[in-house]
C-alpha cells in the first residue's frame, strides 16, 4: 500500500564496522540486494492483488442499471490506474537509505534505516518498509551534511541497473562509524554518473540525487510567489517538475481538482521535459508552451523582435479595451427601419439607452449584448404598439412579446442592432485591428506612426505566440461568443456537482470509504461520460484557474505573458523559474521585480515573493560555462555566478565550417561510441544550414530531438541540453537583436561535452 502517511521505515542492523573494506562493502551489497529484493517482492504483491481486484471487478454483474455500471467502471479505472503507478516504478524503485541514530535504553548505540523510493511501500502488517522521497522524514536524504547531519549518521546512494544494486555510495556524518583509513567516501559518485551520462534527447528525473540547495526549494510552501534564479545547467527545469510533483503529492486535496499548469517556451522543450513527471508518478499535469495558452489556437512562429516588443507591451492591454469598446456605436442619425411593411424610427437615443443598461450588467461585450438586444427590442416594440393602435388596430400590451418576436426576425432591426452592437470573437477583433490601419489610427493616437505599421498584415495572417495573450484580453472582455455554449458550460459544472454526489453514494454503496474520495471518483465518472481528466478539461478550458501554475524560462515573459498568466493562477500560487541573463525575447525583462509587476500589481502579496538562487553548474563542463560566463559579462549580461561541478576532456574548438564540425562528430560515433550522444547545430539561419548539411549528411540531419544532429535555432535551444552542441557563427547571433548576447549565452552553454564554435574570422569578444 502507497504510504501517505508519515512513519519511519526502520530497520535495527548492527552498524557494519567493516564497511570501509572490500569485504566490508561486498557484504553490505548483498545484504542491499536482498533488502530490495523484498521491496520488489513487495511490489509484485500489490501488482497482482491490484490485478485480481480489476479482474473481479470487471465480472461483477451490475445488470442495466447505469449507475451500476458506472460504479463498476469507475472502480476498474482506479485499478487500472493503480497497476501503471506501480509499473512505473520499477525502476530505481528504491534509490537511498539514511541511518540514523538510535540509542537503547541500557544505553547501547545502534542504527535505524530508513529506505528511500518513488513511492511509500507497507509489509503486509501495513509496516511502512519504504518512504516516498515527498514525505517530510525523506528530507534529510537529500538534506543532511557533516555540519549539519540532521539526525542522521550516515546516507548511502543505492545504484541499481533493473532490479540489482550494483553499487552503494555512503557519506558517514558520524565519525564512530569510519574504520580508520579504509572508507572511501563516495558521495558524489551518483551525482557524477549522472552528469555525465549520454543525453537521449528527453530529460529524465533526477530524484536519487537532489541536491541540498535544489530540495529546499522543491519543498517550499506552496503559498505565494517563489521565483528561482540560476544560471545555464543549475537544475532550474529539473527542480521545477519535481517541484510539482512534490506539491501534487504533499497537497493533493487541493490540487488534485485544479490541477497544476506548466509553462515553458516552446513545444520541443515540452517534449524534452515531459517523461519527468510520469516517471515520478504524477500525470495531473498541463503542460503548454506560450503559444497554446489560448485553447483552440495553436501558434508556433514568434513575430520579428520590433513587432514582438510591441505586442508584449503592458498598454496592450488598454488598446484591446478601446478596441472592444469602440465597437458599441451609437448612430448619427435616426434610422427608419421596415418591419413587415412598418415603418418604424430607430432613435440614436433608444440605442445609447439600451447600451447603458448593457454596460451597467458589467457582463462582458458578447453576454451585455444580449440586454441591449433586449432592451433595444422592449424599446422598439413599444414604438410600434403605440404606432399600431394609432392607426387604429386594437391592440394592447399584452401584443408586446408577439411583436418583440417579429421585430427580432426583421432584416432592417437586425443589420440595425448588429451595427450598434456586433457579437464578436477575440480573432476576428485582432485580425480587423490589424488589416484596418485606420480604425488602429483611431484607436492609438499617441503612437508613432512607425509603430502601427509594424502591426499592420493581412487578416489571415497565422496568430503568432505574441498574439496569444492579445486573443486572451480580448476573450476576457468579450466573453462566450456563443451564449447558449456558455449556458451549456453552466450545466457542465452543475453536472459536476451531481457527479460528486452519486460518487458519495457509491463510496457508501461499496464499502470503500478511504480507499478514495469522493471527489477522486467523481473525476472519474465525468471521464467516463467523455468530459476528458482533470488535465484535459483545464487545458480545453480558457476559464479554467490552476492550483497552481509553474512557468519555466520566466525571464522571456512580456508583461502581456504575465497578465494571461496571472488569469490562469490567480491565487498568486507561482513556482517562476528562470534567469534574468539568458533573456533573449524582446519584450523580456532586465530584472525579476519589473518582470514581476503584472503579476503582482494590486495585490497584498505585492512585496511577498521571495527568491531563491541555485549555484552550481550541472550541466556544462567548467571550461565550457567559463567561456560562456566570460563572453556574457564582457557584453554586460546580469550572470548569476555559479560553480561547475566537473570538467570536460574536450577543449573548445574553433573551426571554419560547419560541415567539418558535423563530420568529425559524426566521425567520432565511429570511432568512440562512448562520445556519442545527441548533436545539435545552433544557427540563425537554420533553414538554410539545415538545407546544407542534408545535402552532405543526408538522413542523420533533422530538426527534431530524436535526429542524430538537431538543426535549431538559439530560440528553440532553450531549456534543452545536448552532448555536443555546434554554435554557428557566434558573431551573427549576438549581432542579431539588442538581445543578441542572451541568445548566444543561451547557445553556448547547451552543451553537456562537447561545444564547437563555428566562426571564420574574429571570435566575439570575451569568448577565449
Ligand atoms: N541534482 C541533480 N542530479 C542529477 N542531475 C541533475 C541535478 N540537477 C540538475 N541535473 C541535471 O543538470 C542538467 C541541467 O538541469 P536543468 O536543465 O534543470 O538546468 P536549468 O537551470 O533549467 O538550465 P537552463 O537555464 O540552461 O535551461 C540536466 O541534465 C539535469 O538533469
Amino acid at each position: 500500500m502507497v504510504d501517505s502517511e508519515q512513519r519511519e521505515v526502520e530497520r535495527d542492523v548492527e552498524p557494519d564496522l567493516e564497511r570501509g573494506s572490500e569485504s566490508g562493502r561486498n557484504n553490505e551489497l548483498r545484504s542491499e540486494q536482498g533488502y530490495v529484493a523484498t521491496l520488489y517482492a513487495r511490489l509484485d504483491a500489490l501488482k497482482l492483488e491490484a490485478e485480481q481486484q480489476l479482474a473481479a471487478i470487471r465480472k461483477l454483474d451490475v445488470g442495466g442499471n447505469h449507475q451500476g455500471r458506472s460504479e463498476r467502471d469507475t472502480f476498474a479505472r482506479i485499478y487500472e490506474d493503480r497497476i501503471v503507478q506501480l509499473r512505473d516504478v520499477d525502476e530505481r524503485l528504491a534509490f537511498g537509505r539514511i541511518e540514523l541514530s538510535d540509542s537503547t535504553d541500557d544505553g547501547e548505540e545502534s542504527s535505524a534505516y530508513r529506505y528511500i523510493g518513488r513511492i511509500g511501500l507497507r509489509d503486509e502488517d501495513l509496516q511502512p518498509i519504504l518512504l516516498d522521497w515527498r514525505v517530510p522524514q525523506a528530507s534529510a536524504f537529500y538534506q543532511a551534511t557533516a555540519a549539519n547531519p540532521q539526525g542522521t549518521r550516515a546516507r548511502r546512494h543505492l545504484i541499481s541497473k533493473g532490479r540489482s544494486i550494483i553499487r552503494i555510495e555512503d557519506e558517514i556524518f558520524d565519525v564512530a562509524l569510519l574504520d580508520g583509513d579504509t572508507a572511501e567516501l563516495q558521495g558524489e559518485g551518483a551525482l557524477l554518473a549522472a552528469l555525465t551520462a549520454q543525453r537521449t534527447g528527453r530529460m529524465s528525473d533526477i530524484v536519487a540525487t537532489i541536491q541540498a540547495e535544489q530540495d529546499r526549494i522543491i519543498r517550499s510552501d506552496l503559498n505565494g510567489v517563489l521565483v528561482v534564479q540560476g544560471g545555464p545547467g543549475t537544475g532550474k527545469t529539473a527542480v521545477a517538475l519535481h517541484r510539482a510533483a512534490y506539491l501534487l503529492y504533499s497537497h493533493r486535496d487541493r490540487l488534485r481538482n485544479s490541477g497544476v499548469l506548466i509553462v515553458g517556451p516552446s513545444t520541443a522543450f515540452l517534449e524534452y521535459i515531459e517523461a519527468v513527471l510520469p516517471s515520478l508518478g504524477e500525470t495531473g499535469v498541463v503542460l503548454a508552451s506560450l503559444g497554446r495558452l489560448y485553447p483552440g489556437v495553436s501558434a508556433t512562429t514568434e513575430d520579428a523582435p520590433a513587432i514582438a516588443a510591441i505586442k508584449g507591451r503592458a498598454d496592450m492591454a488598454d488598446l484591446v479595451a478601446r478596441a472592444v469598446r469602440s465597437r458599441q456605436r451609437v448612430p448619427a442619425e435616426p434610422q427608419v427601419l421596415d418591419v413587415n411593411g412598418d415603418r418604424l424610427t430607430l432613435d440614436p437615443q433608444v440605442v445609447q439607452n439600451a447600451m447603458h443598461r448593457a454596460r451597467e450588467s458589467g457582463k462582458p461585450y458578447n453576454e451585455a449584448r444580449v440586454t441591449f438586444v433586449k432592451q433595444a427590442l422592449n424599446a422598439l416594440s413599444r414604438e410600434w404598439l403605440a404606432q399600431l393602435k394609432s392607426n387604429g388596430n386594437s391592440m394592447d400590451d399584452s401584443d408586446l412579446p408577439m411583436l418583440r418576436e417579429d421585430l427580432r426576425s426583421a432584416e432592417d432591426v437586425r443589420v440595425a442592432l448588429n451595427t450598434a452592437w456586433l457579437p464578436l470573437t477575440p480573432e476576428k477583433l485582432l485580425q480587423d485591428l490589424y488589416a484596418r490601419p485606420q480604425w488602429l489610427a483611431e484607436l492609438t493616437p499617441r503612437w508613432r506612426a512607425e509603430e502601427r505599421a509594424l502591426l499592420r498584415r493581412g487578416r489571415d495572417a497565422p496568430f503568432t505566440i505574441s498574439d496569444i495573450p492579445l486573443l486572451d484580453e480580448a476573450a476576457e472582455l468579450l466573453g462566450e461568443y456563443d451564449v447558449v455554449d456558455a449556458a451549456q458550460k453552466r450545466e457542465q459544472k452543475q453536472q459536476r456537482k451531481r457527479d460528486i454526489e452519486n460518487a458519495e453514494a457509491a463510496i457508501q454503496n461499496m464499502d470503500v470509504k478511504g480507499l478514495v474520495n469522493a471527489k477522486d471518483l467523481a473525476d472519474n465518472f465525468a471521464e467516463l461520460a467523455d468530459r476528458g481528466t482533470t488535465a484535459e478539461r483545464a487545458a480545453a478550458d480558457r476559464s479554467w484557474t490552476y492550483g497552481h501554475v509553474v512557468v519555466d524560462e520566466a525571464q522571456e515573459l512580456s508583461p502581456m505573458q504575465w497578465r494571461l498568466l496571472l488569469r490562469r493562477g490567480p491565487l498568486r500560487s507561482f513556482t517562476i523559474v528562470g534567469d534574468i541573463a539568458q533573456a533573449a525575447s524582446a519584450a523580456a525583462s532586465t530584472n525579476w521585480r519589473d518582470a514581476l509587476q503584472p503579476l503582482l500589481a494590486g495585490s497584498p502579496e505585492a512585496d511577498r515573493w521571495r527568491l531563491e538562487e541555485l549555484t552550481v553548474n550541472y550541466r556544462t563542463p567548467s571550461q565550457i560555462a567559463e567561456a560562456a560566463e566570460s563572453m556574457a559579462v564582457a557584453h554586460g549580461l546580469p550572470v548569476t555566478p555559479s560553480r561547475a561541478v566537473r570538467s570536460s576532456e574536450w577543449p573548445i574548438a574553433v573551426v571554419p565550417t560547419v560541415r567539418g564540425a558535423v563530420g568529425t562528430e559524426l566521425a567520432l560515433r565511429q570511432t568512440d561510441p562512448s562520445a556519442g550522444g545527441t548533436v545539435a547545430v545552433i544557427a540563425l539561419d537554420s533553414d538554410r544550414v539545415y538545407a546544407d548539411l542534408r545535402a552532405e549528411f543526408g538522413a542523420e540531419i533533422g530538426h527534431g530531438l530524436s535526429s542524430e544532429v538537431a538543426v535549431i535555432t538559439p530560440q528553440d535551444a532553450k531549456g534543452l541540453e545536448f552532448d555536443a552542441v555546434i554554435v554557428v557563427d557566434p558573431g551573427a547571433i549576438l549581432a542579431a537583436s539588442t538581445r543578441g548576447a542572451g541568445a548566444l549565452y543561451v547557445a553556448m552553454t547547451r552543451a553537456t561535452q562537447r561545444l564547437y564554435l563555428v566562426s571564420a574570422g574574429e571570435l566575439p569578444p570575451g569568448i577565449l
